[in-house]
């Protein structure tokens, strides 16, 4: 277990975080309630419009789930509470057995932590919006569905960790980037993330992705293993579905008890 000195996290993430990362990005802080946009598909139980479902097999086996927060799917503690509260409906409904992870936006799949949230904010309100963005990745990362990214454009940090608590991970060919640039931007990963990554990549592989904070080409991920197959944009869902199904073929018993002794063992990360 990775120990931290809590007073010197605090002046960090207090003095120091949000100016870092937003300078480096560009970004101010006046973001309150933009990102809440309707949408016309239909919902299943996230109680927002932030998260889309459709349930579009015959056999509603196959969950497809689509990040929905404009401009570019950056986590606000809304959007991550849905998520936790979906995917836990989802674990709960013994007729669900995959999920696709994708966005509704055409050329970004996540920005990651909504940074601008850290502005201004007090240490335990800060650590509690990280704790909103833990608890939805580590739900995602232990459920008992099996889970298919598609990746459909941009996957920057937060957004790659997303993309990394699922099973198998297909990205679109185009101008996108897909990495863990925390360290770029100014926040040193924490110990979790990093647990999923070296699970994900392998150690060596991870330490590289890690602290390099690049941002990569699609083939370069395929490279790293960020993810695990690079098609058009246009066969993303098909080609997800396919893996999906081929999936869920297997006994659901054996293989969910397996799934959930292979990584149960990384929720004692925290920081
Ligand atoms: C308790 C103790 C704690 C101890 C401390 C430990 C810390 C623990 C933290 C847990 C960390 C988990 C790991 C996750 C970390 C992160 O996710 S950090 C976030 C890093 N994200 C990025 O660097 C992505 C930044 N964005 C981009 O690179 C681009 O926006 C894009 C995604 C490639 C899309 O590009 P494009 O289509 O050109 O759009 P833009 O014009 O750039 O952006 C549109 C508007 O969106 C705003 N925006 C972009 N990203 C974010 C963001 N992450 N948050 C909020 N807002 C964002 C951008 O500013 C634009 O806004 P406007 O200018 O107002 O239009």
């Amino acid at each position: 277990m990775v120990k931290v000195n809590v007073d010197m996290a605090s002046s960090f993430i207090r003095a120091v975080l949000p100016r870092l990362a937003c300078r480096h990005l560009k970004i101010g802080n006046n973001c309150n309630g933009r990102y809440l946009y309707g949408c016309n598909k239909r919902w299943v139980s996230s109680g927002s419009d932030l998260v889309q479902v459709e349930q579009d097999d015959s056999d509603n086996e196959i969950v497809v789930l689509k990040m929905n927060v404009k401009p570019v799917n950056a986590c606000t503690a809304e959007f991550n509470n849905a998520m936790t509260k979906l995917i836990k409906d989802l674990d709960a409904d013994e007729q669900s057995k995959g999920l696709i992870l994708t966005s509704t936006l055409p050329n970004v799949f996540s920005a990651g932590l909504q940074l601008t949230a850290l502005h201004g904010k007090s240490y335990d309100e800060i650590k509690e919006y990280f704790s909103t963005f833990q608890t939805m990745a580590h739900t995602l990362f232990t459920s008992r569905l099996a889970t298919v990214a598609a990746i459909n454009g941009h996957a920057i940090a937060g957004g790659c960790v997303i993309a990394l608590c699922c099973e198998y991970r297909v990205m679109a060919e185009g101008k996108f980037h897909n990495g863990l640039n925390e360290v770029i931007v100014g926040i040193p990963m924490p110990a979790w993330v990093s647990a999923y990554t070296v699970y994900a990549l392998g150690t060596n592989t991870a330490e590289k992705v890690i602290l390099s904070g690049k941002k990569h080409t699609p083939r370069e991920a395929l490279q790293v293993g960020l993810v695990d197959q690079v098609v058009p944009p246009d066969d993303l869902i098909q080609v997800s579905k396919n893996i999906l199904s081929d999936l869920i073929k297997v006994g659901d018993y054996p293989r969910r008890l397996s799934k959930e002794r292979l990584r149960k063992e990384l929720l004692m990360f925290s920081l």
